[in-house]
């Protein structure tokens, strides 16, 4: 353990129960134990089914943990529920692949992100609104996006009002299940760039959970291969991407895409603009 971890988990269990009479418990994770670093982007790449939204789930305290221990920030939160689980969100917020699915579509989205702001604030209601349009233009929404429903924004558009979402209080760290799987090319090098800059300002860090290697290379420090409920290969993403030692990983880049040169591009462009403007 060191101290500039905010995430440690340590020997990480999970079990489901087995449907039919005393069959045992299907073992879903097993002996799982990383560490992410302040500020640091570490993923988690497998095949489907390997278990890797069962890890997210398991910090978030959305799936029961069997056995092992989640940190954050050193505090031991395996087993928080309730009230002491809804405080957390200070620290620990999550952004999903659907953000169709993870806004509400009766609230406009000023209110959606006003939720988090107010929760266990002091704030006035006129700082609360100063806040949201500052959030909104950190995330590249214009300012009246606070007065639309999530059903006005295009997906792009609606992951952006997530991840303000997922910013509003600064939190340590950030879940990232497959964040922009659902998007397409040039919108999700727009939401990785977005991502990397908030990093860079706001010092959080993320869970990067994805199946895309070509996403991984270029945006996480490091790497963690998960097959069948264990981590089978950790290291740089550089190292683990163009020299992967464990046969599953060797597999696994051997399967991925090779990257979009279009899609490398804009990723060049948006960077050197970003860079241009700072
Ligand atoms: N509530 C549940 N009850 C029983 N088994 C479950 C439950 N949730 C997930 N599983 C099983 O746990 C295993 C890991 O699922 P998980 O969703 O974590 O994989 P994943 O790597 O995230 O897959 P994908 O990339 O397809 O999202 C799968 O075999 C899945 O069927």
């Amino acid at each position: 353990m060191t101290g500039t971890s905010v995430l440690q988990i340590d020997g990480l269990a999970v079990r489901y129960p087995t449907r039919g009479f005393r069959k045992p418990p299907t073992t879903v994770i097993e002996d799982v134990s990383f560490e992410v670093g302040r500020a640091e982007t570490v993923a988690l790449v497998g095949e489907s089914g390997s278990g890797k939204t069962t890890i997210g789930r398991a910090v978030l305290g959305l799936t029961p943990v069997s056995g092992g221990r989640v940190v954050l920030d050193g505090r031991d939160i395996t087993h928080l529920t309730g009230r002491a689980r809804r405080l957390l969100s200070s620290d620990l917020q999550a952004i999903f692949q659907n953000p169709y699915g993870s806004l509400n579509p009766a609230l406009p989205v000023g209110r959606t992100l006003a939720e988090p702001l107010l929760s266990g604030s002091t704030r006035s209601r006129h700082e609360v609104r100063e806040h949201i349009s500052e959030l909104l233009r950190r995330v590249g929404l214009p300012e009246d996006a606070a007065d639309r429903y999530p059903a006005q924004f295009s997906g792009g558009q609606r992951q952006r009002v997530a991840i303000a979402r997922a910013v509003a209080r600064q939190p340590k760290l950030i879940i990232c299940d497959e964040p922009t799987s659902a998007l397409d090319v040039t919108t999700q090098a727009a939401a990785l760039e977005l991502l990397s800059e908030l990093q860079d300002t706001l010092g959080c860090a993320y869970l990067f959970i994805t199946h895309d290697l070509a996403v991984v290379k270029e945006f996480a420090a490091r790497t963690l291969v998960l097959q069948h409920g264990r981590i089978v290969e950790e290291g740089r993403s550089t190292d683990v991407c163009d020299r992967p030692q464990h046969a599953y990983t060797q597999r696994l880049v051997a399967a991925a895409p090779v990257p979009d040169p279009i899609a490398q591009r804009n990723r060049r462009d948006q960077r050197l603009a970003v860079e241009a403007t700072s």
